[in-house]
């Protein structure tokens, strides 16, 4: 599958992009201000199954141009904190470049060195296509990565491959891990794909507890010059620029 990277955007260094051909009043990424997060004690901890996968089990992890995206087998599904039950679809990264952060989300302002996100698509539809126009279609579940003092192993099984086009195959038994361990402390609202061609279909989680990385993986993720982009430049600053919320409000699972 090879998405039309439809329309015009305009680039903004630093402030990432933003797309002239993604319009509405449901768009993602958004600034979580914390002041006005509404506290809702009914959201349930993020349920997660199949992620543990058996060690045989290859995975595709790719380039696509605009980010390194790992495809997921469909047994990884969200089985509960949402009303229903979405399967994996995609991983992939949204990072900045050795002159600042690269998060798609930011917290009272504040921007991530990076963001994964894990793409779902709710099965009460056939397929991941036929879900992605449906409001209810698509669950992304995503985490802030940060610099901490010690290497992640987990990401560092994805971003040693960063700088490769294709890898065939690779063995990724731990994709929990790759996400919080804490599940129950999360942000969640309606929103949109960040990217062309931003369907409004995508119940959004955030979670609170964010990756640790080193400084080292922070900065191979994003000396992009290692993962090239379609006419052979540095891939940088793949986040798209905060959206306005025309009246939306966040859900907070936490206090
Ligand atoms: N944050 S996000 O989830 O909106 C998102 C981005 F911001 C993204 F930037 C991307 S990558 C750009 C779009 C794209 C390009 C090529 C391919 C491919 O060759 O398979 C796929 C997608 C990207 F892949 C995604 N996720 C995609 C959304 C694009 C359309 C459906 C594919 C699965 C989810
Ligand atoms: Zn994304």
């Amino acid at each position: 599958v090879s998405w039309p990277f439809a329309g015009l955007y305009q680039y903004r260094e630093h402030w990432g992009v933003d797309y002239l051909d993604c319009g509405g009043n449901v768009q993602s990424p958004i600034n979580i201000d914390t002041a006005k997060t509404i506290f809702s004690p009914q959201l349930r901890p993020i349920q997660l199954s199949g992620y543990s996968l058996p060690a045989n089990e290859k995975l595709r992890l790719r380039n696509n141009g605009h980010t390194v995206l790992l495809e997921l087998p469909e047994s990884l599904a969200i089985t509960g904190g949402y009303a229903q039950q979405y399967r994996a679809v995609q991983l992939h990264l949204h990072w900045g470049s050795l002159s600042g952060p690269g998060s798609e989300h930011t917290v009272d302002g504040r921007r991530f060195a990076a963001e994964i996100h894990v793409v779902h698509y709710n099965t009460k539809y056939d397929t991941f296509k036929e879900a992605m126009v449906h409001p209810d279609g698509l669950a992304v579940l995503g985490a802030f990565l940060e610099v901490g003092p010690r290497e992640n192993p987990y990401y560092q099984e994805i971003l040693e491959h960063l700088h490769k086009i294709q890898e065939e195959g690779k063995a990724l038994p731990h994709l929990v891990r790759l996400l919080p361990t804490n599940l129950k402390l999360y942000f969640h609202y309606n929103g949109s794909l960040t990217t062309p061609p931003c369907y409004q279909t995508v119940k959004w989680t955030v979670f609170n507890q964010t990756m640790m990385l080193s400084h080292e993986q922070v900065c191979q993720s994003s000396e992009l010059s290692l993962s090239l982009n379609d006419d052979n430049k540095p891939l940088q600053n793949n986040f798209r620029m905060v959206q306005d919320m025309h009246g939306r409000r966040v859900l907070a699972s936490f206090q």
